[in-house]
């Protein structure tokens, strides 16, 4: 049986609540009505009425005012009729509540002003307690009432992607220090990424309890990683935030770039549902990863930048490789690009409805 299947027969009907939303249904694997479709960053640069409301506030302190958040996180749910929304943050968000001296720079990402690289570096990564991020249970309060039925997705970064931007200082190419440290002194590196894990585990954790219905794990950078040194050096600290959230029972995604070669460990990590990006397309990743779990992506976003039918071509076979699988949950193979037209994502929304219909 697969989602594209219904085993009542039941035709599609008013959805009545969060839990019977499309979206939630697609990452538990059962029949839905239609695709579901959400874009990772579908709030940001990519539509005017975000930058109207940000003009003149820096990133994160747009991040700690609950009325903001809750009005950019509808924005993308209004306008493009997505089927969940995200909650409006950044992956350093908490590290940020816990002390940690960093910014983020506009075109740059984040930048922390003192590296982590000694023992001693780790004092600084205290544990983080629900007060830390009183806007964050603010803002998701505010959130659900407005949202209705449609499912909020709490998200985090996962310990390897946080590690490299606290390691490095900054975005990088290479990861040279991060790799340095993880090659070079495997019990500081293991410290590290258990500490990171406490402190996503605990900020997932506020998340759901506040009402986010599904989380999202971003390993952003792990793609730069082989398999034996993923398993090694990475997966237990990611399995312990998986770990950590699973008493809660909601949908747990996985998601990294250029991780072809690692899709089956992300499963194996203890997601629910692995994002794939655009390239490996996901009949192969389905193989990949194993039966038991959910695929979500996988759209190169570059697409959106080519003719509506080049789109809907691109469309037609991302979807064409999704309709064998468990359960399948519609978005782009990595964030949406900041140029992007917002009306070729709202396109593509209702042409994902349309074409899966059933
Ligand atoms: C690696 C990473 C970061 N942040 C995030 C990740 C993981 C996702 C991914 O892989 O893309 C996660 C993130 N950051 C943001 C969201 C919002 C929710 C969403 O709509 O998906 C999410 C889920 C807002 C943001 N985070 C950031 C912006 C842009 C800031 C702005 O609008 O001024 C937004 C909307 C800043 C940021 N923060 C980060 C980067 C690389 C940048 C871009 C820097 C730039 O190009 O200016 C770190």
């Amino acid at each position: 049986m697969t989602a594209n299947d219904s085993p009542s027969g039941r035709p599609p009907g008013p959805q009545t609540t969060t839990y019977d939303s499309t979206f939630l249904k697609a990452c538990r694997r059962e029949p839905v009505p239609h695709t579901p479709v959400w874009f990772m960053r579908q709030a940001g640069r990519s539509l005017p009425e975000y930058l109207k409301v940000r003009e003149g506030i820096p990133m994160l302190e747009s991040c700690m005012r609950p009325e903001l958040v809750s009005e950019i996180t509808m924005q993308p749910v209004r306008r493009h009729k997505v089927d969940a929304a995200i909650y409006f943050s950044d992956i350093v968000v908490p590290l940020k509540a816990i002390g940690v001296d960093l910014d983020i720079k506009p075109g740059v990402g984040p930048v922390v002003a003192e590296p982590i690289r000694s023992r001693a570096d780790l004092a600084r990564l205290r544990e983080l307690t629900p007060e830390d991020v009183w806007y964050v249970t603010e803002a998701i309060g505010l959130l659900t009432g407005e949202l209705g039925e449609t499912p909020l997705i709490g998200f985090a970064g996962a310990p390897f992607t946080l590690a490299s931007y606290l390691v490095e200082g900054g975005p990088s190419r290479n990861h040279e220090h991060t790799k340095a440290l993880m090659y070079g002194d495997p019990q500081l590196w293991a410290d590290l990424l258990d500490r990171l894990a406490a402190i996503t585990s605990s900020f997932l954790k506020v998340q759901i309890e506040a009402g986010a219905s599904a989380v999202q794990l971003f390993d952003s950078w792990v793609g730069v990683l082989a398999p034996a040194d993923y398993r090694r050096s990475v997966l237990p600290a990611s399995a312990k935030v998986f770990q950590a959230v699973a008493e809660h029972g909601v949908p747990r995604i996985h998601f990294g770039v250029g991780t072809g070669e690692l899709l089956g460990l992300l499963g194996e990590a203890g997601a629910d549902v692995v994002g794939v990006d655009w390239r490996v397309p996901l009949d192969e990743a389905a193989r990949r990863v194993g039966p038991g779990k959910a695929l979500q992506g996988n759209l190169d976003p570059a697409v959106l930048f080519a003719t509506p039918e080049a789109v809907e071509t691109k469309t037609r076979e991302v979807l064409a490789a999704a309709a064998g699988l468990e359960g399948h949950v519609f978005n782009l193979g990595h964030g949406v690009l900041p140029t992007t037209d917002a009306d070729a994502l709202t396109r593509l929304v209702e042409f994902v409805h349309t074409e899966t219909a059933r």
